[in-house]
């Protein structure tokens, strides 16, 4: 299923380029986010996965990158990609900033249940945010029980889906059996198996699928292909190369997807290109090449990305499954 052939190693390492990207707010506990990029017979790739994933889970990250820099892009339906604005867990007062980078959005995804975030500034974040656009879901990254979730969700008002409350699956089906709210499961679905499991036991109504932690464009409209869930397409903090690959995988989806978690690269004081902006919560397919504009990592932290791959190559190399079809 979409598995791509994996090309010597010194093919990924002689275009590479570490970059380190100053983020405007933290995001998931990041401040700069590094990735290394490289160039293939047909495009750009990225290889971001996060620092702290070990070498296997490192493994479907790089194989995304190989299928973008030597596959390129499947073909496209349509030339552009609904996205929501994506809103950290700022203060209220920091929210209409934040919207004003999407210009015309009509979707937001806020943050909620991260550490010290209390009910109130939840409502408070939200509130701020309606007061922009009408549609408004929300992410807890798995972090609220089951009762928590049930409490909040009764408090934050209408919201078109929250996404992962709780980290189990369990949990997602005990949360959305309690309430008329939609729910996404994200975290729940990084394997080709979990997405089955959660229709299976009933515990969403979206998926939430990501390019790189899957392996690739391929790998995901493979799995799009399988499951009756609504699909959006969300970035994984990704440069304005996984963007695009991104973009691309939403483009190829068989019917326009709701609202595709892909505008982050305004959460970066700069990318690795000029890229089209969104336009009335759009964005274009795109060809990205980096441009020299992107802060480079520190030598040290370039010779780790660099270890890495040529650590997380091998075990592709080695029959890792996300180098098999
Ligand atoms: O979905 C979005 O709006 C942006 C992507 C996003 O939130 C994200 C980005 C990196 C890591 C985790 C997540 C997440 O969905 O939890
Ligand atoms: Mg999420």
């Amino acid at each position: 299923m979409g598995g791509v052939n994996i090309p010597p190693v010194e093919a990924i390492l002689d275009t590479a380029v570490v970059v380190a990207l100053p983020m405007r707010q933290r995001f998931r506990g990041i401040t700069v986010r590094e990735a290394l990029l490289f160039e293939g017979p047909r495009g750009w790739g990225e290889f971001g996965a996060f620092t702290e994933y070990d070498d296997a889970e490192a493994a479907w990250w790089l194989a995304a990158g190989i299928e973008a820099a030597h596959q390129g892009p499947p073909a496209a339906l349509r030339d552009e990609v609904a996205i929501n604005a994506t809103v950290p867990a700022v203060a209220a007062d920091e929210v209409a900033a934040i919207l004003a980078r999407h210009p015309g959005v009509t979707t937001a995804k806020v943050k909620v249940a991260e550490p010290g975030d209390t009910l109130d500034d939840e409502v408070a974040r939200i509130e701020a945010v309606r007061a922009v656009v009408p549609t408004v879901r929300v992410d807890a990254n798995g972090k609220w029980s089951v009762s928590q979730a049930i409490t909040a969700i009764r408090a934050l008002g209408e919201l078109e889906y929250v996404e992962q409350p709780c980290a189990s699956i369990e949990e997602l089906a005990a949360v959305r059996a309690a309430v008329t709210t939609r729910i996404a499961a994200d975290e729940s679905i990084r394997r080709a198996e979990d997405p089955l499991r959660v229709v299976r036991a009933g515990a969403a109504d979206v998926a939430v699928l990501k390019v790189a932690p899957l392996g690739g464009m391929r790998r995901v409209l493979a799995l799009a292909e399988q499951i009756d869930l609504d699909i959006v397409i969300s970035s994984a903090l990704d440069t304005a190369v996984g963007i695009s690959a991104g973009i691309a995988t939403a483009a190829a989806l068989p019917t326009a997807p709701p609202a595709c978690g892909l505008g982050t690269g305004s959460l970066f004081e700069v990318d690795v290109a000029a890229t089209p902006p969104s336009v009335g919560g759009v964005l274009a397919t795109r060809t990205v090449v980096p441009d020299g504009r992107a802060p480079l990592a520190a030598q040290h932290r370039r010779d780790w990305w660099i270890y890495r791959v040529r650590r997380v190559h091998a075990l592709l190399a080695d029959g890792h499954p996300a180098a098999r079809s």
